[in-house]
Protein backbone atom coordinates (compact mmCIF):
# COMPACT_ATOMS: atom_id res chain seq x y z
CA UNK A 1 0.00 0.00 0.00
CA UNK A 2 1.46 3.44 -0.89
CA UNK A 3 0.47 5.03 2.11
CA UNK A 4 2.66 2.64 4.28
CA UNK A 5 5.09 3.16 2.07
CA UNK A 6 5.09 7.12 2.49
CA UNK A 7 5.30 6.06 6.01
CA UNK A 8 7.87 3.30 5.86
CA UNK A 9 9.76 6.30 4.49
CA UNK A 10 9.21 8.99 7.18
CA UNK A 11 10.61 6.53 9.64
CA UNK A 12 13.84 6.28 7.84
CA UNK A 13 13.78 10.69 7.23
CA UNK A 14 12.93 10.77 11.13
CA UNK A 15 15.69 7.95 11.82
CA UNK A 16 17.94 10.38 10.34
CA UNK A 17 16.32 13.47 12.09
CA UNK A 18 16.67 12.17 15.38
CA UNK A 19 20.69 11.15 15.60
CA UNK A 20 21.26 15.58 15.39
CA UNK A 21 17.52 17.28 16.04
CA UNK A 22 17.67 18.85 19.81
CA UNK A 23 14.31 19.60 20.74
CA UNK A 24 15.68 21.91 23.43
CA UNK A 25 17.69 23.65 20.76
CA UNK A 26 14.57 24.43 18.62
CA UNK A 27 12.85 25.22 21.90
CA UNK A 28 15.18 28.16 22.27
CA UNK A 29 15.59 29.43 18.59
CA UNK A 30 12.07 29.70 18.30
CA UNK A 31 11.53 31.42 21.51
CA UNK A 32 13.45 34.78 19.78
CA UNK A 33 11.49 34.30 16.32
CA UNK A 34 8.36 36.23 15.15
CA UNK A 35 4.85 35.20 16.73
CA UNK A 36 2.66 32.95 13.79
CA UNK A 37 -0.12 34.37 11.82
CA UNK A 38 -2.88 32.69 12.82
CA UNK A 39 -3.87 29.63 10.03
CA UNK A 40 -6.92 29.03 11.34
CA UNK A 41 -8.07 32.08 12.23
CA UNK A 42 -7.68 33.17 9.08
CA UNK A 43 -9.55 30.59 7.72
CA UNK A 44 -12.71 30.88 9.75
CA UNK A 45 -13.65 34.56 11.01
CA UNK A 46 -10.58 36.24 8.77
CA UNK A 47 -11.40 34.54 5.43
CA UNK A 48 -11.69 36.86 2.26
CA UNK A 49 -14.56 35.16 0.56
CA UNK A 50 -18.04 33.45 1.86
CA UNK A 51 -15.16 29.81 1.80
CA UNK A 52 -11.41 29.97 2.71
CA UNK A 53 -9.09 29.13 0.66
CA UNK A 54 -6.22 27.14 1.45
CA UNK A 55 -3.90 26.63 -2.11
CA UNK A 56 -1.00 24.22 -2.53
CA UNK A 57 2.29 24.60 -3.80
CA UNK A 58 2.71 21.14 -5.66
CA UNK A 59 5.07 19.87 -7.64
CA UNK A 60 4.13 16.60 -8.54
CA UNK A 61 2.49 13.75 -6.72
CA UNK A 62 1.90 10.15 -5.81
CA UNK A 63 -1.58 9.79 -7.73
CA UNK A 64 -0.25 12.13 -10.46
CA UNK A 65 3.51 12.02 -11.49
CA UNK A 66 4.64 15.63 -12.34
CA UNK A 67 2.01 17.71 -12.24
CA UNK A 68 4.10 21.34 -12.85
CA UNK A 69 6.68 20.70 -14.59
CA UNK A 70 8.06 24.44 -14.71
CA UNK A 71 7.89 25.02 -10.78
CA UNK A 72 8.74 28.06 -9.02
CA UNK A 73 7.46 27.43 -5.60
CA UNK A 74 7.91 31.40 -4.35
CA UNK A 75 6.49 33.02 -7.82
CA UNK A 76 3.17 30.82 -7.32
CA UNK A 77 3.18 31.53 -3.57
CA UNK A 78 3.41 35.31 -4.68
CA UNK A 79 0.54 34.59 -7.68
CA UNK A 80 -2.01 32.72 -4.90
CA UNK A 81 -1.22 36.03 -1.84
CA UNK A 82 -2.05 38.46 -4.63
CA UNK A 83 -4.99 36.41 -5.73
CA UNK A 84 -6.71 36.31 -2.41
CA UNK A 85 -5.73 32.64 -0.95
CA UNK A 86 -6.52 33.05 2.96
CA UNK A 87 -3.53 30.47 3.41
CA UNK A 88 -0.77 28.67 1.47
CA UNK A 89 -0.11 24.68 1.95
CA UNK A 90 3.88 23.83 0.74
CA UNK A 91 4.86 19.82 0.29
CA UNK A 92 7.77 19.45 1.72
CA UNK A 93 7.98 15.78 1.12
CA UNK A 94 10.75 15.01 -1.31
CA UNK A 95 10.43 11.06 -2.44
CA UNK A 96 7.15 11.14 -3.16
CA UNK A 97 5.75 15.11 -4.06
CA UNK A 98 9.21 16.53 -5.19
CA UNK A 99 8.66 18.63 -2.34
CA UNK A 100 11.47 20.43 0.19
CA UNK A 101 12.11 22.53 2.97
CA UNK A 102 13.61 24.56 1.44
CA UNK A 103 10.54 25.59 -0.80
CA UNK A 104 8.57 26.25 2.54
CA UNK A 105 11.20 28.26 4.08
CA UNK A 106 11.54 30.52 0.47
CA UNK A 107 7.68 30.80 0.72
CA UNK A 108 7.89 31.88 4.58
CA UNK A 109 10.53 34.94 3.50
CA UNK A 110 8.27 36.08 0.60
CA UNK A 111 4.86 36.29 1.34
CA UNK A 112 3.34 37.29 4.30
CA UNK A 113 -0.03 34.58 4.58
CA UNK A 114 -0.01 31.77 6.78
CA UNK A 115 1.56 28.34 5.82
CA UNK A 116 1.23 24.95 6.19
CA UNK A 117 3.96 22.36 6.37
CA UNK A 118 2.55 19.39 3.98
CA UNK A 119 4.48 16.41 4.86
CA UNK A 120 3.50 13.05 6.39
CA UNK A 121 4.16 13.95 10.61
CA UNK A 122 5.14 10.99 12.54
CA UNK A 123 7.61 12.15 14.86
CA UNK A 124 7.12 15.41 17.64
CA UNK A 125 10.60 16.83 15.67
CA UNK A 126 8.81 17.25 12.49
CA UNK A 127 6.83 19.80 14.22
CA UNK A 128 9.35 21.42 15.91
CA UNK A 129 11.56 21.71 12.95
CA UNK A 130 7.93 22.96 10.46
CA UNK A 131 8.06 25.50 13.13
CA UNK A 132 11.75 26.30 12.29
CA UNK A 133 11.26 26.35 8.49
CA UNK A 134 8.57 28.95 9.29
CA UNK A 135 5.28 26.72 9.23
CA UNK A 136 2.29 28.26 10.49
CA UNK A 137 0.73 25.01 11.02
CA UNK A 138 0.89 21.48 10.54
CA UNK A 139 -1.12 18.19 9.12
CA UNK A 140 -1.62 15.34 11.13
CA UNK A 141 -3.04 12.75 9.36
CA UNK A 142 -5.67 9.99 11.18
CA UNK A 143 -4.62 7.21 8.37
CA UNK A 144 -0.98 7.11 9.79
CA UNK A 145 -1.76 8.09 13.76
CA UNK A 146 -3.14 7.16 16.98
CA UNK A 147 -6.10 9.28 18.98
CA UNK A 148 -2.96 9.35 21.21
CA UNK A 149 -0.44 10.63 19.16
CA UNK A 150 -2.57 13.36 17.59
CA UNK A 151 -3.48 14.45 21.19
CA UNK A 152 0.02 15.11 21.93
CA UNK A 153 1.27 16.19 18.59
CA UNK A 154 -1.96 18.45 18.82
CA UNK A 155 -0.51 19.58 22.11
CA UNK A 156 2.89 20.33 20.84
CA UNK A 157 1.91 22.29 17.82
CA UNK A 158 0.28 24.57 20.29
CA UNK A 159 2.86 25.17 22.79
CA UNK A 160 4.96 27.01 19.86
CA UNK A 161 2.16 28.64 18.04
CA UNK A 162 1.39 25.78 15.28
CA UNK A 163 -2.52 25.17 14.41
CA UNK A 164 -3.07 21.70 13.59
CA UNK A 165 -5.01 20.74 10.65
CA UNK A 166 -6.08 17.25 11.67
CA UNK A 167 -6.86 15.42 8.74
CA UNK A 168 -9.68 12.60 8.31
CA UNK A 169 -11.49 10.33 5.70
CA UNK A 170 -13.75 7.61 7.35
CA UNK A 171 -16.58 8.03 9.96
CA UNK A 172 -14.04 6.13 12.23
CA UNK A 173 -11.59 8.46 12.04
CA UNK A 174 -13.33 11.47 11.76
CA UNK A 175 -15.24 9.87 15.19
CA UNK A 176 -11.62 9.26 16.96
CA UNK A 177 -11.07 12.49 16.55
CA UNK A 178 -13.93 13.96 17.68
CA UNK A 179 -13.43 12.05 21.11
CA UNK A 180 -10.28 14.21 21.25
CA UNK A 181 -10.16 17.64 23.12
CA UNK A 182 -9.75 19.67 20.17
CA UNK A 183 -7.37 22.99 21.13
CA UNK A 184 -8.06 25.92 19.87
CA UNK A 185 -6.63 26.36 16.35
CA UNK A 186 -7.56 23.11 15.53
CA UNK A 187 -9.03 22.42 12.13
CA UNK A 188 -10.87 19.51 10.44
CA UNK A 189 -9.72 18.81 7.00
CA UNK A 190 -11.86 15.84 5.23
CA UNK A 191 -10.00 14.61 2.85
CA UNK A 192 -11.79 13.62 -0.58
CA UNK A 193 -8.79 11.47 -1.93
CA UNK A 194 -8.64 7.59 -0.45
CA UNK A 195 -5.04 8.06 0.69
CA UNK A 196 -4.96 4.04 -0.10
CA UNK A 197 -6.85 3.76 -3.68
CA UNK A 198 -6.44 7.83 -4.65
CA UNK A 199 -9.56 7.94 -5.69
CA UNK A 200 -11.08 11.24 -5.19
CA UNK A 201 -14.87 12.08 -3.96
CA UNK A 202 -16.42 14.92 -2.63
CA UNK A 203 -19.05 12.38 -0.97
CA UNK A 204 -16.57 12.05 1.63
CA UNK A 205 -17.04 15.89 2.83
CA UNK A 206 -21.11 15.50 2.15
CA UNK A 207 -21.08 12.19 4.36
CA UNK A 208 -18.17 13.23 7.17
CA UNK A 209 -19.30 16.85 7.82
CA UNK A 210 -22.71 15.98 9.09
CA UNK A 211 -20.58 14.30 12.16
CA UNK A 212 -18.86 17.59 13.20
CA UNK A 213 -20.87 19.89 15.63
CA UNK A 214 -21.16 23.46 14.95
CA UNK A 215 -18.17 25.67 15.66
CA UNK A 216 -15.45 23.37 14.64
CA UNK A 217 -14.49 24.58 11.27
CA UNK A 218 -14.25 21.70 8.46
CA UNK A 219 -11.73 22.00 5.43
CA UNK A 220 -12.71 20.04 2.43
CA UNK A 221 -9.37 18.86 1.10
CA UNK A 222 -8.49 17.18 -2.74
CA UNK A 223 -10.12 16.86 -5.91
CA UNK A 224 -11.99 20.20 -6.04
CA UNK A 225 -11.88 21.70 -9.84
CA UNK A 226 -14.95 23.53 -10.86
CA UNK A 227 -17.55 26.04 -9.64
CA UNK A 228 -20.04 23.44 -9.20
CA UNK A 229 -17.50 21.32 -6.66
CA UNK A 230 -17.51 24.55 -4.91
CA UNK A 231 -21.56 25.23 -4.50
CA UNK A 232 -22.06 21.16 -3.42
CA UNK A 233 -19.23 22.16 -1.00
CA UNK A 234 -21.00 24.96 0.25
CA UNK A 235 -23.82 23.37 0.95
CA UNK A 236 -21.78 21.03 3.07
CA UNK A 237 -21.29 24.25 5.24
CA UNK A 238 -17.39 23.52 5.03
CA UNK A 239 -15.62 26.77 5.94
CA UNK A 240 -12.97 26.49 3.48
CA UNK A 241 -11.65 24.09 1.20
CA UNK A 242 -7.97 22.83 0.52
CA UNK A 243 -7.24 22.71 -3.83
CA UNK A 244 -3.48 21.87 -5.14
CA UNK A 245 -3.78 20.40 -8.30
CA UNK A 246 -6.23 22.00 -10.11
CA UNK A 247 -4.13 25.33 -9.55
CA UNK A 248 -0.99 23.68 -10.91
CA UNK A 249 -2.56 22.69 -14.04
CA UNK A 250 -3.38 26.37 -15.07
CA UNK A 251 -1.34 28.65 -16.80
CA UNK A 252 -3.09 31.30 -14.99
CA UNK A 253 -2.85 30.66 -11.98
CA UNK A 254 -4.50 33.60 -10.38
CA UNK A 255 -7.56 33.59 -12.74
CA UNK A 256 -8.13 30.14 -11.35
CA UNK A 257 -8.13 31.25 -8.12
CA UNK A 258 -10.84 34.48 -8.96
CA UNK A 259 -13.00 31.73 -11.44
CA UNK A 260 -12.85 28.48 -8.76
CA UNK A 261 -13.41 31.00 -5.49
CA UNK A 262 -15.52 33.69 -6.99
CA UNK A 263 -14.87 37.40 -6.33
CA UNK A 264 -12.99 38.52 -2.69
CA UNK A 265 -15.54 39.94 -0.09
CA UNK A 266 -12.87 41.15 2.14
CA UNK A 267 -10.84 43.55 -0.14
CA UNK A 268 -8.89 44.77 2.95
CA UNK A 269 -7.76 42.18 4.17
CA UNK A 270 -5.53 41.68 1.39
CA UNK A 271 -1.91 41.15 2.15
CA UNK A 272 0.13 42.64 -1.46
CA UNK A 273 3.83 43.09 -1.27
CA UNK A 274 5.52 45.77 -2.61
O1 LIG B 1 -2.07 13.95 -3.96
C1 LIG B 1 -1.83 12.74 -3.87
O2 LIG B 1 -1.69 11.98 -4.84
C2 LIG B 1 -1.65 12.10 -2.53
C3 LIG B 1 -1.30 10.77 -2.44
C4 LIG B 1 -1.08 10.17 -1.22
C5 LIG B 1 -1.20 10.89 -0.06
C6 LIG B 1 -1.55 12.25 -0.12
C7 LIG B 1 -1.78 12.84 -1.34
N1 LIG B 1 -2.07 14.18 -1.45
C8 LIG B 1 -2.02 15.07 -0.36
C9 LIG B 1 -3.14 16.01 -0.33
O3 LIG B 1 -3.83 16.02 0.66
C10 LIG B 1 -3.37 16.95 -1.48
O4 LIG B 1 -2.13 17.40 -1.96
C11 LIG B 1 -4.24 18.15 -1.18
O5 LIG B 1 -5.39 17.83 -0.47
C12 LIG B 1 -4.62 18.84 -2.49
O6 LIG B 1 -5.30 17.92 -3.30
P1 LIG B 1 -5.53 18.21 -4.86
O7 LIG B 1 -6.28 19.51 -4.96
O8 LIG B 1 -6.33 17.07 -5.37
O9 LIG B 1 -4.18 18.31 -5.48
Amino acid sequence: MYLDRIVETKREETAKLAEHFSIDKAIETISSMPATKGFAQRLTAGKKRDMGLIAEVKKASPSKGLIRPDFNPVEIALTYEEAGADCLSVLTDAPYFQGSGEYLKAVRKAVNLPLLRKDFVIDERQIYEARLLGADAVLLIAAILTPEQISSFMKTAASIGLDSLIEVHSVEEMKQVLDLELYDGALIGINNRNLHTFETSLAATEVLSKLVPAGVPVISESGISSTLDMEFLRKTGASGVLVGEYFMRQKDIAAAVHNLMGPLQKEGSVHLHG
